[in-house]
């Protein structure tokens, strides 16, 4: 019979801990006297005091093995948003997230922090300083949204204070910074190829982008709230940068800051969506004989030309959440960390 190692307080797990946001958290742990052991499909760098297990999340013994001596877990693995694949959305973050939460179970482990996401209330229709209690998106945008959603109430669900079994959700939305595979650079290979000239809508809905070091802090702080007796015990919290700020002056602020040309002809949002969506059935229709990748998806249209923020009241007053980082200093320590994208003349 296999021994358990008796979990320790100090002795945390990041599933997904590669990855971008999963990175940041790992080096907050670290500093914060953690010992960290990684779970992924792939190791994306070396760091002093991190012990790395390479699998897939869906395999339940490879996992139980990273989970010894495990009490705390946070699961920040999923397929990236824009890979459109609907069985693996599924398969990962549905039937994997079960996994995740019955080996942690299994191996002892006492508390779940998940990363959610703000999206799984949106439709692509304005969301004004939203709150955790909006209902989920009945009709979710992507597979993405579509799984994120029932991958947090699946964990949500599994708290059981009796059994000290502790979940809780973050929702952290528009994460960027240094090292993001996503944001930025999608947004500079947009503008390379003579695209970002337009503006959708009128320019003046307001969305969150999220500095990835506050939500990395904000897990940190929901890990560490999170006792049987705490009100946070299955519930979800919106991690945002608290500064609300028009898409397109955020996206313009990055291209400029990079020495792009900013964009500045206006274009009408109903009419842009239109195409998209023509645009995705067509993508759709050929997809059998042809794999085509349009930059303006239904998706990011209604991203760019809808308002999307959220209130983090209650992450300031059940968690004591406050951004460590201004979005103007964000900004700028973004900016400058991608030189390397910077246009040259
Ligand atoms: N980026 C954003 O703006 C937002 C992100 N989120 C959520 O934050 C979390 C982290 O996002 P982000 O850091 O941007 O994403 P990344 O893709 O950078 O990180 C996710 C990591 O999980 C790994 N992974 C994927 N599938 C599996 C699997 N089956 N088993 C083990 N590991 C796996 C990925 O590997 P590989 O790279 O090889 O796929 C990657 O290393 C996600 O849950 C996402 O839904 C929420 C709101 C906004
Ligand atoms: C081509 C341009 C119109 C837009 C380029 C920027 C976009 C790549 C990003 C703008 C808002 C971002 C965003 C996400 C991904 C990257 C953007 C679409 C998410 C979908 C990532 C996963 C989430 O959980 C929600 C995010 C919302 C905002």
């Amino acid at each position: 019979m296999a021994t358990r190692i008796r979990p320790s307080s100090k002795r945390c797990a990041v599933i997904g801990g590669s990855g971008f946001l999963g990175r940041y958290l790992v080096e907050q742990l670290l500093d914060r006297g953690y010992s960290v052991s990684v779970f992924d499909i792939r190791q994306g760098y070396e760091l002093p005091g991190v012990t790395f297990h390479l699998g897939d999340l869906c395999d339940k013994q490879a996992l139980l093995a990273a989970l010894q001596g495990v009490s705390l877990v946070f699961h920040c693995a999923s397929p990236a948003p824009s890979c459109d694949d609907r069985a693996l959305f599924h398969r990962v973050n549905v039937d994997g997230t079960r996994n995740v939460l019955q080996t942690c179970q299994e191996a002892g482990v006492q508390k779940v922090i998940l990363t959610s996401s703000a999206s799984v209330v949106y439709e692509g229709t304005d969301i004004k300083d939203g709150k955790e209690d909006l209902p989920y998106a009945k009709k979710p945008i992507d597979y993405y949204t579509e799984t994120k959603i029932q991958q947090e109430k699946l964990v949500l669900e599994a708290c059981d204070t009796q059994k000290g079994f502790l979940t809780v959700a973050i929702r952290p939305h528009g994460i960027f910074g240094p090292r993001d595979p996503q944001l930025v650079p999608i947004l500079v290979d947009t503008a390379k190829r003579g695209k970002m000239k337009f503006i959708i809508g009128d320019g003046t809905n307001l969305v969150d982008f999220t500095f990835v070091e506050n939500v990395a802090h904000g897990h940190i702080l929901a890990a560490e709230s999170l006792r049987p007796e705490s009100p946070i015990c299955g519930k979800a919290y919106h991690i945002t940068n608290d500064e609300p700020v028009r898409f397109w002056d955020f996206m313009s602020q990055i291209l400029v800051g990079l020495d792009y040309d900013p964009p500045k002809y206006r274009l009408p949002y109903r009419l842009v969506h239109v195409l998209a969506m023509l645009l995705w059935l067509l993508v759709l229709f050929l997809r059998p004989v042809l794999q085509l990748r349009p930059t303006f998806t239904p998706m990011r249209v209604a991203l760019a030309g809808t308002h999307h923020y959220y209130s983090c009241t209650r992450a300031k007053e059940d968690l004591g959440y406050r951004p460590l980082v201004s979005l103007k200093d964000a900004i700028t320590r973004t900016v400058n960390s991608y030189s390397h994208l910077r246009r040259v003349a």
